[in-house]
């Protein structure tokens, strides 16, 4: 636990921790010379009648508290300057990793895991370091000092105040242990009422349409629930510890008085001595309380250090190549290519094939055929597990994966757009594109016509995931998006699938204008795109089944052709 903080925090922030901590000794030395000026105003000043060492004493704690004061705003400054610089530091590191990570680990990994990593585990880790670490040093080193004193102004009763110590220290750190154990649990049920607030937000229009609002709001009712339970079990030991630790506290209060006073009786301790004294023990508690809480609070941030690793422990299955790629001509062969995904049977077995530059290759298939993880490895999401690649006839393990994708305009289903302007969204691949040339992007995809009658032209928000724009716009805008970096290869999959006939001629029409002299795959079942097809490859279980025109394939009257027959296929258009 203590290598974290040391390698995360202390080394790399040694100045400012270090200046923080000379800070937090003076303000400490201040406070705690407080009390021994006290004991002189008892002991002289009063018993003296002395006016003029009255007000020096007055006058000296008075500037003992402004020292203690202005140390202790530099201590707190230094310290949250180094806490809040290493969690920057930390969560621009994690979200660099996060975008380094293989597809696989997103396909995996439920978001609302890795979105508590950003919120509530680093946050744990900031109040460890903002708090927990600092309070470790410098309470440990003013409890020190408080027992250094008393021990040096009269060790006997020093000894006897201090029989309540381990029943303070033992009280605190059970108590602590607990607080932790069930913080602990309240972070898991966070987490999960996180991962659920971030589904139910993600899946509303499905929710309103089924009318399953209630159903959520159960689900999350049960969370707030479980959440304010933990919650309360850990205030409720909160609010018994701290009279608990008074109720001691005073019980050492009382051995003072007791013992302190039989001593002052005996003409053994001045009553400025023993009234130091008491002042002393009053500050003991303080300072235990924070050492215990520091304990665990750095113990729970160790701990959500521990679950962010996980982001570094992921293994890099998809390793980029070295190989630069200024310009592709577009060609691209699959050589006896089989892969699964981690678990399971080969979802694409043997598949050779060869695309020309400028080819336009349909793929087809029933659901489950492969036909997206054929995507997937032409994208370098997945590698596959034989066989290989070939762009312009380099294995495509060989070359970066960012020249590699920069090549590929790649169409989802379901495009998706950011929360930023039409023009935003059109160059965000290019951030240096001109407005002339996004503009001429739009007019290839036929969505400049439409984007000019917006209020607001190229400058209009899309909105969150493009809600403002029809399917039909969204899917034009990112073909421009795509067509915008002049890719040699289309990769469209299903980009047609979610639209009805109007938006999808509109949208067919703009992949004919944009894949004029581009290597293009197209997952569909759109007819005129099998027309159209330079070739047709007909995926079956994952094997090319047929292949050869739309046309020879149905005169040949093979499995394709049934298919079609059967309707099997979808086919229409
Ligand atoms: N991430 C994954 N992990 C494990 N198996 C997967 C994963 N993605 C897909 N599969 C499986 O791989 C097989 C091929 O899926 P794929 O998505 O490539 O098919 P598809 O032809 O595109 O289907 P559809 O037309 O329904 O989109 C299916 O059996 C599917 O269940």
């Amino acid at each position: 636990m203590f290598r974290f903080y040391w390698e995360k925090f202390v080394v790399p922030f040694w100045l400012l921790t270090a200046i923080a901590v000379a800070c937090f000794v003076i303000a400490s030395a201040a406070g705690l010379a407080a009390p021994v000026i006290i004991k002189f105003l008892i002991d002289d000043a009063l018993e003296n009648t002395d006016f003029t060492h009255l007000n020096l004493i007055v006058g000296s704690i008075v500037v003992l508290y402004l020292i203690r004061a202005v140390f202790y705003f530099l201590y707190g400054y230094n310290m949250a300057k180094a806490g809040s610089t290493m969690i920057a530091r930390m969560r621009a590191a994690m979200f660099a990793r996060l975008h380094s990570l293989d597809y696989s680990y997103f396909v995996n990994t439920s978001t609302g895991n890795i979105v508590s990593y950003f919120t509530n585990d680093l946050l744990l880790i900031q109040q460890a370091v903002t708090v927990g670490v600092p309070d470790l040093v410098v309470e440990s080193l003013n409890l020190l000092a408080i027992i250094v004193i008393m021990v040096y102004f009269n060790w006997e009763l020093a000894l006897v105040t201090f029989i309540t110590l381990p029943f303070i220290v033992v009280a605190i750190s059970h108590f602590n242990r607990k607080i932790a154990e069930l913080g602990g649990l309240l972070e898991h049920t966070m987490a999960k009422m996180t991962s659920l607030l971030h589904q139910a937000i993600l899946s509303t229009m499905i929710v309103q349409s089924y009318v399953r609002e209630d159903y959520e709001y159960g689900k999350f009712r049960h969370q707030i629930h479980e959440a304010a339970q933990d919650y309360f079990h850990v205030q409720r030991l909160n609010a018994l510890l701290i009279p608990l630790v008074e109720f001691l506290a005073a019980i050492g209060l009382t051995i003072i008085i007791w013992f302190g006073g039989r001593e002052v009786i005996n003409g053994d301790l001045t009553i400025g001595g023993m009234f130091a004294f008491l002042v002393y023990i009053i500050n003991v508690p303080a300072p235990v309380r924070k050492i215990t809480q520091a304990f665990s609070s750095m113990k729970m941030g160790a701990v959500a250090w521990e679950r962010i690793r996980d982001l570094d422990r992921q293994p890099h299955t998809v390793v980029d190549g070295r190989l630069d790629l200024d310009k592709s001509s577009g060609r691209v062969e699959f050589r006896d290519v089989s892969f699964r995904y981690s678990s399971g049977v080969d979802v694409l077995k043997n598949i050779s094939l060869t695309a020309e530059p400028g080819d336009v290759i349909a793929v087809v298939g029933p659901s489950g055929a492969g036909k997206s993880s054929f995507a997937n490895l032409l994208l370098r999401f997945y590698d596959p597990d034989a066989g290989a690649i070939y762009l312009d006839g380099v294995d495509i393990r060989s070359l970066k994966i960012n020249a590699l994708r920069h090549q590929i305009g790649f169409i989802q289903q379901n495009p998706v757009l950011f929360n930023a302007s039409i023009l935003e969204n059109i160059r965000y691949g290019r951030p240096t594109a001109t407005y002339s040339q996004v503009e001429h992007a739009a007019r290839l995809t036929n969505a400049h016509d439409f984007i000019k009658e917006l209020p607001r032209g190229y400058d209009t928000p899309v909105g969150e995931q493009g809600a403002n724009l029809s399917g039909g716009q969204r899917q034009r805008i990112a073909l421009a998006r795509a067509i915008i970096l002049e890719p040699a290869i289309l990769l469209l999959d299903e980009p047609t699938a979610a639209l009805d006939g109007h938006a999808e001629k509109q949208v067919m029409a703009a992949i004919r204008n944009v894949s004029q002299g581009r290597t293009t795959f197209i997952i569909t079942h759109n007819l005129s795109t099998l027309l159209a097809s330079d070739k047709v490859v007909y995926l079956s279980g994952g094997q090319i089944a047929e292949r050869g025109t739309h046309a020879e394939l149905i005169a040949r009257g093979g499995v394709y052709a049934r298919a079609v027959d059967r309707g099997e296929l979808g086919i229409k258009g």
